[in-house]
């Protein structure tokens, strides 16, 4: 059975608390707020603000003015994060001054974030971005696996004014089945499940996963007496727990962070996979760089030693280049490169690696090419180049080639290091070859067949 108790209807807006003892500014704050779709409650005293919260008022995000007349913002924060409920909200300075060291201080401090306070045109984009934030924290999928109903209902109850939307399955297998067909952001699960998978084997067969799912937070609920039951699952990975009978506000406060969590994480992994990506990738081009081929290049090595393989690396170079940005100009030289970048990538398989080396330079490794076959590719490629202008400037390039036949050793491993000097080695060869096109007179390839492992 699959039961989604999504919220009711439009998603619910996001409740600030918005704490300011200043009347005029504090009604810009609240119009640009309410102007979002927030619902906004607004206090001049911050104690005034600590009795409604600590007094059951429910807030996502709550907005504090440096100057307030009963206490300083963060001892308002301070005091703040000791209210159940605001233990983990995000508490969000604003602040005429927007002096460096202020911001720092009130990072330093545990603010969530710092908003300096502007003109309304400028604040509004800064308060949307803030509210959308949290919205999506408001629509996260959480899926409760679950064998009571009741306890199932009272979740769904819980979470939903927060704009969570809960699936409910009855046994483990079917979570598995279903974080196989939808993304969750959550996984509550108790820990005695009817069924052949346990709590227990749902959160094993969770953390064995070997992609991006192996960190979704779980959260475990647990009976009060089953101590031990409770300390396995958290051994096993659970991130946090909540014994039953459960308490409303605790498992809003823990199922948000944990929400939160796998935000951030998510966020921090786009973020290093971009980096990744444009640390390996030419901007101009579009291109992989030499990075690439150093991280690439000696598994390709590796394998051609140990299977006796043929591998071929090629520098491509284009002729007289400099001529071209000198009459041209720049622009238009790197129009021909991008063009030429085109070009090259028409006549790459899947298994090679093709990348910008460095101006006006390519480099390509070709596994399981014989030399006879790497001299007609190199043909072929020259004749790419020349058969047809680049941006509309006729051009040629010369090409060294580097064919390594290794004889073959079956079971000999390189270690990274020889594998790493052996790429090294081909690509010098593959340099030298294309000095002797150069010389030659350009527009040629020259091949070179190497039998010991190439060395620099
Ligand atoms: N437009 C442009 N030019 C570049 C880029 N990178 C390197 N170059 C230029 O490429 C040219 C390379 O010149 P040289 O190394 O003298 O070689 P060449 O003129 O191609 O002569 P040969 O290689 O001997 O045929 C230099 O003028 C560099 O400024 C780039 O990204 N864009």
């Amino acid at each position: 059975m699959v039961e989604i108790t999504a919220p009711a209807s439009s998603p619910a807006p996001v409740r600030v608390a918005l704490i300011d003892a200043n009347v005029a500014a504090r009604a810009v704050v609240q119009g640009l707020l309410q102007a979002e779709g927030a619902e906004v409650h607004v206090f001049g005293h911050g104690e005034e603000a600590l009795q409604a919260l600590a007094g059951g008022l429910h807030v996502d995000l709550v907005l504090v003015s440096r100057h307030l007349p009963d206490m300083g913002a963060l001892e308002l924060l301070r005091r703040l994060r000791q209210v159940p409920c605001c233990a983990v909200l995000p508490v969000v300075l604003i602040t005429g001054d927007d002096a460096e060291p202020l911001r720092l201080g009130a990072l330093e401090g545990g603010f969530t974030e710092v908003l300096v306070r502007a003109a309304p045109d400028q604040l509004a984009p800064h308060l949307r971005a803030l509210l959308r934030r949290q919205a999506d924290l408001q629509r996260a999928r959480i899926l409760l696996v679950e064998d009571s109903p009741a306890m199932a209902a009272a979740t769904a109850e819980v979470l939903a004014p927060l704009g969570m939307e809960v699936e409910h399955v009855l046994q483990a297998q079917q979570a598995l089945e279903r974080l196989e067909q939808q993304p969750f952001d959550l996984v509550i699960v108790d820990v005695v499940l009817p069924g052949p998978l346990t709590g227990l084997g749902l959160l094993s067969a969770i953390r064995s996963r070997r992609d991006d799912l192996a960190e979704l937070p779980v959260l475990a609920y647990t009976g009060f007496d089953e101590r031990v039951r409770r300390v396995e699952m958290l051994r096993r990975g659970a991130n946090d727990y909540v014994t039953k009978p459960i308490d409303a506000e605790e498992l809003r406060a823990r199922v948000s962070n944990l929400v939160r969590y796998w935000r951030l994480l998510q966020q921090v992994r786009h973020q290093h996979a971009l980096l990744a990506r444009q640390a390996v990738t030419d901007a101009l081009t579009g291109l992989h760089n030499r990075y690439l081929l150093d991280e690439l290049g000696p598994r390709h090595v590796r394998r051609a030693w140990r299977g006796g393989e043929p591998l071929t690396a090629m520098m491509l170079d284009l002729d007289h280049f400099k001529d071209v940005n000198d009459q041209h100009g720049h622009d238009r030289g790197d129009q021909v490169l991008q063009e030429l970048a085109q070009r090259l990538r028409e006549h790459v398989r899947p298994e090679d690696v093709l990348v910008r080396y460095g101006g006006e330079e390519f480099a390509l490794l070709l596994p399981r090419l014989g030399a006879a076959a790497a001299q007609a590719h190199a043909e072929r490629l020259r004749q790419a180049v020349a058969r047809q202008p680049l941006a509309g400037l006729a051009l040629t390039a010369s090409i060294g080639v580097c064919v390594w036949q290794p004889a073959p050793t079956p079971g000999a491993a390189a270690s990274a290091e020889e594998a790493a000097a052996a790429l090294r080695g081909l690509l010098v060869c593959a340099d030298r070859c294309l000095y002797r096109a150069k010389g030659a007179g350009r527009d040629r390839c020259v091949v070179d067949v190497v039998q010991a492992v190439p060395r620099a």
